[in-house]
Formats: C-alpha cells, structure tokens, sequence
C-alpha cells in the first residue's frame, strides 16, 4: 500500500475542505488487510504510522480504526472490484441531501466520472444500521443524507477523482435552482 499517497490524498482532503475538524475516513484494501485512517484524526495532519489496520472481518490489527470500520467493510464486502473507499462531509453535497434535493449531473464529468449517484437516509454516524444500509448500495457515489458522501474507486486516485467531481456537480445543481428561482 502506498502510504505516502494515502498520506497526502487525506491531506489533499483536509485543505481542500472537504472535511473539517477531525471528520471524514479513508480506506485501501490490499489483499486480505484494510488500511484506515484512526477514529477521531484530522486528515490533514496524518502521519504514515498512524494509518490503522484491520482484517476483511474487522478484526485489529494495527492502531484505532475509523468509527465507521464498518461502513468501509460493508461496501468491500458488496464490491469486489473496488480497492478504496473515501468519506467526507463535502459542504454543498451535504447541503443538497438535508434538502431531499438529488444532485444532477449536469455535465460530461458528471456523468463520465459518477454514472449514477446512491441516496442512504439518515441513520447515526458510526451506526451498523448506517454501515447495513450504505452496503446495500451498488453505486460508485453514495449521499449519507444530513451526514456526508462516500466515494469507491478501483484505487484512491479514482476515489478521489469522484470526491472532487461530485461536490462539482453538487455546486451547479445548487446555482440552477438558485437561478432558476
Ligand atoms: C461524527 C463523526 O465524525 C462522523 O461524521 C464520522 O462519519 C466521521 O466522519 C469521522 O469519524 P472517524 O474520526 O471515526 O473516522
Ligand atoms: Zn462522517
């Protein structure tokens, strides 16, 4: 696993607010292990030692995982083909899903890099009912209404690619329902 691109994706995350304060988790799965990132950390200030591990059942192996562990595994468990998973609370994103408002894609990044985007209703943040209900999602960009969005990708980069797009999308949605007003 790449460490130092973990390290500076979640850093990347973290000064391009797309988390503030200790919020947001990322995760690689290489194998048999899952790599996180520790429950309650700022991204932007991870060191490659602090990266948490854990096995496919969730067993500990290294460190103190992300609360949402659980989230990460359920969606490892649904897709085979997806190697890294990445949680943030992307404001107009975020903003969009307390208003029951569907973010649309509006233009070919949209709907190259994101194809369809999953809804999940509130559930508590770091809950199995959260986790259960975010893994019966099949597509590649899931709304955590009133909470956040997760991103999967067949690597980090791919991840990351949707987290950027996504809040895109989520900005131009929000500017043609202000302007169509
Ligand atoms: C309230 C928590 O911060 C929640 O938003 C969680 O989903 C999160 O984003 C960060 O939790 P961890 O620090 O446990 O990864
Ligand atoms: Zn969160």
């Amino acid at each position: 696993m790449d460490k130092k691109l973990f390290i500076k994706i979640c850093k990347m995350l973290y000064d391009r607010k797309y988390v503030v304060g200790s919020g947001g988790n990322v995760s690689v799965r290489e194998d048999e292990k899952v790599y996180l990132t520790p429950t309650g950390s700022i991204l932007g200030f991870l060191r490659e030692e602090d990266i948490a591990e854990i096995d496919l059942r969730g067993n500990i192996i290294k460190g103190n995982p992300t609360s949402e562990k659980n989230l990460h595994l359920a969606l490892y468990k649904k897709r085979k083909d997806i190697n890294a998973i990445i949680h943030t609370h992307s404001i107009i994103s975020t903003f969009l899903s307390t208003m029951d408002r569907e973010i649309e894609l509006l233009t070919p990044e949209g709907k190259i890099f994101l194809k369809k985007i999953g809804y999940v209703d509130y559930f508590e943040a770091g809950s199995l009912k959260l986790a259960e209900e975010a893994g019966k999602r099949d597509e590649d960009v899931i709304l955590l209404k009133n909470h956040g969005v997760v991103c999967l990708g067949k690597d980090l980069l791919d991840a990351y690619i949707k987290v950027e797009v996504l809040e895109e999308q989520a900005k131009l949605t929000l500017l043609k329902y202000l302007f169509e007003r």
